[in-house]
Parts: C-alpha cells; sequence; structure tokens
C-alpha cells in the first residue's frame, strides 16, 4: 500500500500499510543520519525561526565578542547599545552567548525591550545567557544567519574575533551584492576596527579588488548615540513616518 496511490487489480502488492511501517518500525537508526532527513531539520529550523520571529518588529543585531569579559569597558558600551536602541523602538538580535552578547541582551532587557538570543549549538557547553527573553538554539550556522539578516535591518558590530568578523564580512556582502537594501553596519571601537579598516583600504582597495563605495558601507565610531541614529535614519529610509495631519 502506497499512501496517497490508488492501487487496485493487478496493481496491488499485499503489504503493510504505511501506518503500520511508521508504527511498528524496530529496524535499524542509522537513516535518522542521513543527508534527506538533514534536510528536514534544515527545513525545520527554518520554520521554527521565521515562527518565532515573524513578529519581531524592526530589529537591530548587535555583534561581537563571546570572550568580553564583564567588567571590560565594551561590555558597558555593549549594555549602552542594547540599551539605546530598545530607546530608539528596535528590539535586539544577537547571538545570545557571553561576552558582548551579553552585554546587548542585558541592556536591552533592562531597558524593557525585545531581547532576543539566537543562539548555536557548539561542540562545547555554551546556552542562552539569562538576559535574552527570546530564544532560538539553532544547530546550523547558516540557517541562524539568514534569521540575522531577515529579521534586523542593521548590525551594530563590537570588538570581536572570528565569528564576529564572519557575521561582518557577511553583511559586508549581501549589501555589496545588493542581496540586501538600506542595511547599515556600525563598527564601533576605533582603535579595534581602524587596522582591519586600514587594511581594506591600504590593501585590499588599492589591489582594485573593491571599489571605493564599498568602504562607505562601514562607518567606524566610538559614539553608541551615532551609532543608533545612523539604524533610526535607516528606518526612516524604509518606512518613512507619514506627514503629521495639518489642523483645518
Ligand atoms: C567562546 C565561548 C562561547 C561561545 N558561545 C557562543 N554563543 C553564541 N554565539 C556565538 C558563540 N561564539 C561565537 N558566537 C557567534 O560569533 C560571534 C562571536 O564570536 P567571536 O569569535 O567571539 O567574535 C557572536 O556575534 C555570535 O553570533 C565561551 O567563551
Amino acid at each position: 500500500m502506497a499512501g496517497p496511490v490508488i492501487e487496485r487489480r493487478g496493481q496491488v502488492h499485499e503489504g503493510s500499510t504505511t501506518d503500520q511501517r511508521l508504527l511498528d518500525s524496530r529496524g535499524a537508526t542509522d537513516w535518522v543520519h542521513t543527508d534527506p532527513w538533514r534536510v528536514l531539520r534544515i527545513q525545520a529550523e527554518f520554520v521554527e525561526g521565521f515562527g518565532a520571529l515573524a513578529e519581531t518588529g524592526p530589529a537591530i543585531a548587535v555583534f561581537g565578542s563571546a570572550r568580553t569579559p564583564v567588567d571590560h569597558p565594551f561590555y558597558a558600551i555593549g549594555e549602552e547599545v542594547g540599551r539605546k536602541l530598545v530607546e530608539a523602538d528596535f528590539a535586539v538580535i544577537t547571538g545570545g552567548g557571553p561576552g558582548a552578547m551579553e552585554a546587548a541582551n542585558k541592556g536591552a532587557c533592562e531597558a524593557g525591550g525585545a531581547s532576543v538570543g539566537l543562539g548555536i549549538e557548539l561542540p562545547f557547553e555554551s546556552g542562552l545567557n539569562q538576559w535574552v527573553d527570546k530564544g532560538i538554539n539553532f544547530r546550523y550556522f547558516f540557517a541562524r544567519k539568514t534569521m540575522f539578516v531577515k529579521y534586523s535591518q542593521g548590525f551594530v558590530v563590537l570588538p570581536g574575533g572570528l565569528g564576529t568578523l564572519d557575521e561582518l564580512f557577511e553583511a559586508l556582502t549581501l549589501v555589496q551584492t545588493r542581496k540586501v537594501t538600506s542595511f547599515p553596519i556600525v563598527l564601533i571601537g576605533t582603535s579595534y576596527w581602524s587596522g582591519l579598516v586600514g587594511w581594506l583600504r591600504e590593501t585590499v582597495l588599492a589591489e582594485g579588488k573593491i571599489n571605493a563605495a564599498d568602504l562607505d558601507m562601514l562607518v567606524l565610531t566610538d559614539d553608541v548615540d551615532e551609532a543608533v541614529s545612523l539604524m533610526v535614519a535607516a528606518r526612516e529610509d524604509r518606512w518613512p513616518s507619514p506627514e503629521p495631519e495639518r489642523p483645518e
């Protein structure tokens, strides 16, 4: 029997129903590790992510090192970023981990805003930080990365390592190739980031691997208010406020 397929007369093959095979199966379990099964898990991750985040409202993703200590100045700056984004009516989305991510979630949560964490399953213990109010734990980096870009309107990037650089360069590539539009990317911490930006200008641009305009995608600042203002301006570009009604 073949599920919705009707078989009659010579086509009928005696045997179990699909239901019986599902409920009675006791066989080997290695099929759960096969690619078709993985595809379903990947799909489920997208479905869960889209379902959980669809109503988040305008949001900004904040990235930065998982290793920023709580007593480091960049932790305090991360909190300030989270708080000021909420004060500007944005939800804050982070990787849900420790360090700079935790700082931004803390700032957002304490300011009474939406504090979202998109965690990632790692070979070592991780888990969502305590300031995440809505969290999803992803198995796959690529599904998680789609959520950051789909559900945020811009990136604020605090000092970080390889994970942060990966997130930054993915965003730059998507903006450069116009896969996303009106998407500000702000690097906070001029002394931390200026070496990278200098290398992009003096080597990558000088060797003709990018255009001068590509460098305009990056704003470098130490001023959290400037970063938040850029996000607000981009939101205005996307959804201009309606003209206030004039009194008769
Ligand atoms: C390294 C430690 C924990 C890692 N836990 C993470 N949880 C969630 N997201 C993470 C984690 N580590 C990296 N990320 C993502 O990359 C960015 C930070 O990476 P970096 O290499 O530290 O810059 C961050 O924005 C996350 O999205 C235990 O200390």
